[in-house]
């Protein structure tokens, strides 16, 4: 099979337990101490004590009730120690609907803070950042990762704790009820940690596989969905599919192996508890001949022993699942100690009300340390003015913009609005007076009039209307069935490219922004809508410095200044007229430009 995909495994394969890691995974709890403490009070009191109560009363039923020494059995204590152990079932019952129901609530309130503090950083991170990260991978991280910690956060801290408390509880008990015969049934569990520990190290290294498989899944998933229409154009339905089913496959395989790993683990705690039961009945056995323990105590211990082994596989599987959580959170602190490759310095300013004079002055910036994508870059804009980048592909022309916008920092020289250096602006400010209109317009979910109130929730209806109106999209907004309120779906899908573009025109005229960048849609459309942009247009750019990465003769043409790029540096600049005299670089464009429409 051909094929093209690559996915990087970010994964990290054998993470050691970190404690430092555990510590600050456990900060996201600690808002819920108290509840946590309030579940583990009630879990241990009445739900672990009246557990540990009950073989107890049992062998007090046999030794005292049913078949005292001195036969003097009695129907009234058999009936009094039945009651109590009702009340104890009762208790218990409340006790465990109790802590599962507060568990999952305290789970539940963790995974939504550690989501929402993910998420809310992710949104901050510069364009550096999602450069490196395929959005599958963000995804990942946001989703699975945080899933993964759920089962950690709702049953695991709280039953730990429990878990613990119950394994000193019944090692005090088997102690005192017979402290040789209790310390007898203990050797085994060394010998149970050695072989487990043995066998918990290759059980990890396999479910870790398995994430990585699941991993990229996820991210061919991801991929193959945005990129469907591709697929389906150029007919690759069938190679895609074969491609999934050889990772599906592959996933199946190691999910099969880590699970049957797993299931070692069941057996070699049963023989362990095998040899510990052995033990007890043999020298039990041995201790009832020669009088130093009674049957019922003997019948008690036997179901100790039970409990004694619960919490130890319980506690095993949680170490397991613990190791794994350490890679997710491990996964999630990367994220969250990712700085903002542009950061905002603490003395930033608020951007005034800007008149819109642009400066670069000296600008040089490269994506990557090596290749320069700009170079001595010089520019004065006087406020007001429309601005034409014009250049082959790949000249610098977002790349101008993107400095503008401060989407990243210049690696020397420096770009200043109104005479201030974006870096001294904090960049909130600086963002609400640019306004950006993509190439590809981006239509959220939501209603047609959302997506124009977009850059300013606040504004009325009478006014989405009216900027809607001035752009020469009310017309067609008007034929939509719902009209404004026509909820379009995510990216816009059911609109026309031309009425994506006014709906983004529309949305910028009303954020109204003392500087606007317009990323001119490359996609040849119908004369008609054409002269609708052109007005549009028209009206957009009024009043406001503006910077068009342009592409139609048109935009271009009636521009107050020409910026002309070639790999990255400045050719050429002036207004058409100067520029069509001067002969260089832009009359070249022009009259290919030419040359190809009227071919
Ligand atoms: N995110 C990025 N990471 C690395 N290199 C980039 C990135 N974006 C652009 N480049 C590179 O920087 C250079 C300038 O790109 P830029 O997007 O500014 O060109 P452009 O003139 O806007 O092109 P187009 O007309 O095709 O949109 C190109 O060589 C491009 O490969």
């Amino acid at each position: 099979m051909s094929r093209q995909f690559k996915y990087q495994d970010d994964e990290l394969i054998e993470k050691a337990f970190n404690w430092k890691q555990m510590g600050r995974l456990f900060t996201f709890v600690k808002p819920y101490r108290s509840d946590v403490n309030k579940v583990v009070f009630v879990m241990t009191v009445f739900g672990m004590l009246t557990k540990l109560a009950i073989p107890f009363l049992i062998s007090q039923a046999i030794d005292k009730a049913l078949s005292p020494e001195d036969g003097t059995g009695s129907r009234g204590l058999l009936a009094g120690i039945m009651g109590v152990m009702l009340a104890m079932f009762l208790l218990r019952w409340w006790a465990q609907r109790y802590t599962i129901l507060k568990t999952n609530e305290i789970g539940q309130k963790v995974i939504y803070d550690l989501r929402t503090r993910l998420f809310n950083h992710i949104q901050r991170l510069s364009f550096r950042f999602f450069d490196k990260r395929p959005a599958g991978s963000v995804l990942v991280r946001v989703t699975n990762d945080v899933n993964s910690l759920q089962d950690l956060f709702t049953n695991g801290v709280v039953n730990s704790a429990i878990d613990i408390a119950q394994l000193a509880g019944i090692i005090l008990i088997l102690l005192a009820l017979n402290f040789k015969l209790g310390l007898a049934i203990m050797i085994t569990v060394p010998l149970m940690f050695l072989v487990s520990t043995a066998l918990r190290k290759k059980i990890r290294f396999a479910w870790q596989t398995v994430r990585i498989k699941q991993s990229r899944i996820n991210s061919h998933l991801n991929e193959s969905i945005q990129g469907i229409r591709v697929t389906q154009a150029f007919a690759q339905e069938n190679e895609n599919i074969a491609f999934f089913d050889g990772m599906n496959r592959s996933n199946i395989r190691s999910w099969n192996f880590a699970s049957a790993l797993n299931q070692l683990f069941g057996p070699v705690i049963e023989v362990t508890s095998a040899v510990g039961t052995l033990i007890l009945l043999l020298y039990g056995t041995h201790l009832i001949r020669t009088g130093d323990m009674t049957v019922g105590l003997l019948v008690a211990f036997i179901t100790y022993i039970g409990y004694f082994w619960e919490p130890i596989t319980r506690l095993g599987q949680m170490y397991s699942q613990l190791l794994i959580s350490m890679s997710s959170a491990e996964r999630i602190f990367e994220y969250l100690d990712e700085k903002p490759a542009v950061a905002e310095k603490e003395e930033a300013i608020e951007l005034p009300e800007v008149k819109g004079e642009v400066v670069f002055d000296q600008v040089e910036f490269g994506y990557e340390a090596d290749r320069p994508a700009l170079r001595s870059i010089n520019l004065n804009i006087k406020p007001g003015m429309t601005v034409a980048l014009v250049g082959h592909t790949g000249s610098g022309k977002s790349t101008i913009v993107n400095l503008l916008c401060r989407f990243y920092d210049t690696v020397k020289g420096s770009v200043r609005i109104d005479g201030i250096d974006v870096r001294d602006i904090q960049l909130d400010s600086l963002r609400k007076q640019i306004g950006i209109v993509m190439q590809d317009t981006f239509i959220f979910s939501g209603t047609i009039r959302d997506n124009i109130r977009y850059g300013r929730p606040d504004a009325t209806d009478a006014e989405v209307e009216a900027a809607a109106r001035s752009v020469r999209a009310h017309e067609f907004i008007s034929n939509l069935p719902g009209g404004y309120d026509t909820e379009v779906e995510e990216r816009g899908s059911a609109l026309s490219m031309g009425q994506r573009q006014l709906l983004s025109f529309a949305r910028a005229l009303l954020a109204d922004p003392r500087i606007l960048i317009l990323d001119e849609a490359t996609a040849s459309i119908d004369t008609e809508t054409e002269l609708r942009i052109q007005e549009a247009m028209r009206t957009l750019l009024a009043d406001r410095t503006s910077f068009i990465v342009a592409h139609r003769l048109s935009t271009i043409r009636h521009a107050d200044l020409i910026v002309v790029l070639d790999h990255g540096v400045i050719v050429e600049q002036g207004n058409h007229e100067q520029l069509m005299k001067h002969g260089g670089h832009y009359r070249n464009l022009i009259d290919a430009q030419y040359r190809f429409l009227s071919a």
